[in-house]
């Protein structure tokens, strides 16, 4: 008699962010019946990528359910880069709106760094400005970028104490390959940041306890890529035609990850889904960086949220 499959506990992320924005929500409540003060984000879209616009409208309507105020800026691809920056500086100097967000990719007409720097870092609810980057890698308080964040808080509630533990990061990307390895970094992991150009990547990844897969390219990781027993995240959001042929000539298409999920689910110990892994954290933490700059505004310390 063979002995069952190994089967690796699925970690929910879509479970963890909805108990995330309760709590966030719950605090967002307190915050304004003791201090007047309704969290606030406005959210830059440039464009009308169809992707972009859903995720946008999903993050809109995650912020008016957790009784925080959402605003949407929808701008035409053809605006200049000038008129952009006087919107940021509109919103940064709104008292009312705590997080600004513009949405990546912009036109390439636009220069990204610009435009993100030109956010008060203090309304990075991103983080992606460079003083957040900065204050991240001295170990500053500072604004956390959403993705690393996110998958940071499933870490901690899976495995506990990380300390000692090999992390593999694959992908070296501003906004999620480099913060995850600030974040692991002061968790005490022992972490290596891989990317296109590493050598034998399947056998550096074998060595991780916690391997994060944050490259873009559909189900790259392999299942005979991962130590038995790790725990997987998979960043990875890649729309794919469909499985079915017939569906897919109609233009259907799927989701998956950066993991080839069905050989990883088999070694890994644990691993998130894509999708309702890391996808709904990242909304979750957005909400939390929101309301944590809406407290920072008045000089209140947020409440802890990570349960
Ligand atoms: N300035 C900026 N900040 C961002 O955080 C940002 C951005 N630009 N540009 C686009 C990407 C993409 N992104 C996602 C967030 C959540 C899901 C998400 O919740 N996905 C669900 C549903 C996936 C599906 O079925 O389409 C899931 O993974 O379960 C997806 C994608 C944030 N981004």
């Amino acid at each position: 008699m063979s002995a069952e499959p190994a089967h690796a506990i699925l970690i929910d992320g879509k479970a963890y962010a909805a108990a995330l924005v309760d709590r966030v929500a719950a605090a967002a409540a307190r915050l304004e019946a003791n201090e007047g003060v309704k969290p606030g984000l406005a959210v830059v879209i440039v464009g009308e990528d169809p992707a972009s616009q859903i995720y946008v409208r999903n993050k809109g309507e995650t912020t008016l359910r957790a009784g925080m105020r959402s605003d949407t800026h929808r701008l035409p691809d053809t605006i200049s880069q000038e008129d952009l920056l006087a919107l940021i500086a509109t919103l940064n100097a709104d008292a009312d709106i705590h997080g600004v967000l513009v949405q990546l990719p912009l036109p390439k007409h636009i220069d990204s760094s610009v435009v993100l720097d030109a956010i008060d870092p203090d309304k990075d609810v991103d983080g992606f400005h460079v003083v957040n980057a900065g204050r991240l890698a001295v170990g500053l308080p500072g604004m956390v970028p959403c993705t690393p964040l996110g998958s940071l808080m499933l870490l901690k509630d899976q495995l506990g104490d990380l300390t000692g533990l090999n992390a593999v990061i694959v992908g070296r990307s501003n906004i999620v390959g480099k913060p995850m390895a600030q974040l692991l970094l002061a968790e005490n992991c022992t972490v290596t940041v891989a990317h296109s150009k590493t050598r034998d990547l399947a056998a550096l990844c074998r060595t991780a306890d916690i391997l994060v897969a944050a490259v873009g390219r559909p189900e790259m990781i392999k299942g005979d890529w991962i130590k038995p027993g790790a725990t997987v995240i998979d960043v990875g959001i890649n729309r794919v035609p469909s499985a079915d042929p017939v569906k897919a000539a109609e233009g259907k298409t799927r989701v998956v990850g950066d993991v080839a999920f069905k050989e990883a689910v088999e070694i890994a110990g644990r691993i998130t889904p894509v999708p309702g892994g890391v996808g709904p954290m990242t909304i979750a933490c957005l909400l939390a960086n929101t309301y944590s700059a809406a407290c920072r505004s008045i000089g209140v310390e947020p409440e802890p949220l990570d349960a």
